[in-house]
């Protein structure tokens, strides 16, 4: 273990911090540090454990003087995410209580943001055209803020403590404070330690909790975990493009992947089908507003999406007078005739849709390419379990 890992784990235990049978390592490859497990667990048992007053939290942040009296001097509240960003910008490595953490926080992220890399909106996926762009407003914003109440730093360092917030903060549910803005919510805590776990969305063995009855904040083991492995929770149902542009990596055969496919191109999609697609359907569709993904499993086209064609190939008898509402929520089996239809459309609509994305691919520039072609195999595995019904 490193001399800096060292230090963090000496001033992890002198805060009462509880992780029998781990370790921090920096396993090969680019994940950076990991948490690995030294002795087996079974489902249920705890297997970190830390006292609540260590969760870095927008109020905890908010209560220490030195930032109540910055808080103080701003035109209005600011939110939980400008909170801690300013707490990292300021924090310096010496001078803090925090040092041993800062010391073993990365340098740099590999997200395109911090790597300076500017995507069109244009030319990203639909799944997260609007997270790329929702995420260079923030900064954008949080940058003139942060440079406005704190002189003292600079873009560079308040993107970089950006990072440190957005790829590390876990949701939680925070006390309401009088001096944070929690319009959008207050849900975010970074925690030392626990954000050294890893991703991995399908066989994570680690459930992460705010236990308020305990006063602490607790990874259970979700089934039994075997010694030598490493610890991973999962950061949620991210595809690929979703995974590099918040956190920096992507994964090999994620089956997150996923396509989104919104109501104005479903319709033409149907259309080409043969559907004659009305103002009534178009209506009924937005009103249900269930999403179209097709996800990169090879169950086929997802539930919300065949309910869709369902609601398309309804006729105008059946729309009238909202006697639509029985058939689309009843709980009875589709009729096999129907069921085969909405079957048929669906592997017309996807083998559109699959075309549609290919021929983008070959006109797109090369950083995103590979999106596309993630997309376009999600639709080849959408198609393929048609031929496996078969
Ligand atoms: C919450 S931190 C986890 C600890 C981090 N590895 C470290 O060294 O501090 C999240 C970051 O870890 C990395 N990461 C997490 N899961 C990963 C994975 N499955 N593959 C590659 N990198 C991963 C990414 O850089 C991500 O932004």
């Amino acid at each position: 273990m490193s001399e800096g890992l060292e230090a963090f784990v000496k001033w992890c235990n002198s805060r009462g911090y509880k992780f029998n049978g781990l370790e921090i390592v920096r396993p090969p490859g680019d994940c950076g540090h990991g948490i690995f497990v030294k002795q087996n667990f079974r489902a249920e048992d705890v297997m970190i454990q830390i006292p609540e007053t260590e969760m870095i939290t927008a109020g905890a942040v908010a209560d220490l003087p030195r930032y109540s009296k910055i808080l103080a001097q701003a035109d209005n509240l600011l939110t939980p995410m400008e909170i801690l960003t300013m707490f990292f910008c300021l924090e310096e490595i010496g001078e803090s209580p925090w040092t041993p953490y800062l010391r073993v926080l990365p340098k740099s992220f590999d997200t395109p943001s911090y790597q300076k890399r500017d995507f069109d909106p244009k030319t990203l996926p639909l799944s997260v055209r609007s997270y790329w762009e929702n995420q260079k407003k923030e900064i954008h914003s949080i940058t003139n803020k942060l440079i406005k109440l704190c002189p003292e730093v600079d873009s560079e360092r308040i993107l970089w403590a950006w990072h440190v917030v957005n790829t590390r903060c876990i949701f939680v549910e925070n006390s309401e404070h009088e001096m944070v803005d929690n319009t959008d919510g207050d849900t975010i805590a970074v925690i030392p330690f626990v954000d050294m776990l890893n991703h991995q969305p399908t066989s994570f063995q680690g459930i992460a909790k705010h236990e308020r009855v305990n006063g602490t904040y607790v990874v259970r083991a979700t089934r039994t975990v075997v010694e030598g492995s490493e610890l991973f929770v999962c950061y949620g149902p991210h595809e690929n493009a979703r995974l590099l542009i918040e956190y920096g990596f992507t994964l090999k055969n994620n089956p997150y992947g996923k396509v989104f496919i919104p109501h104005d191109v479903l319709f033409t999609l149907a259309r080409i089908a043969g559907i004659q697609v009305t103002r009534e359907h178009e209506r009924i569709i937005q009103e249900i507003n269930l999403p179209s993904h097709l996800y990169a499993t090879d169950e086929g086209p997802s539930w919300a999406l065949r309910n869709n064609i369902r609601v398309l190939l309804l006729d105008h008898e059946q729309m009238k007078d909202a006697k639509w509402k029985a058939i689309i929520y009843s709980h009875d089996p589709i009729e096999d005739e129907v069921d085969e239809l909405i079957e048929d459309k669906l592997k017309i609509i996807i083998r559109e849709l699959r075309d549609g994305i290919a021929a983008k691919t070959q006109k797109i520039s090369d950083d995103v390419k590979w999106m596309w072609e993630e997309q376009v195999l999600i639709c080849d595995t959408a198609l393929k379990s048609f031929e496996q019904d078969e």
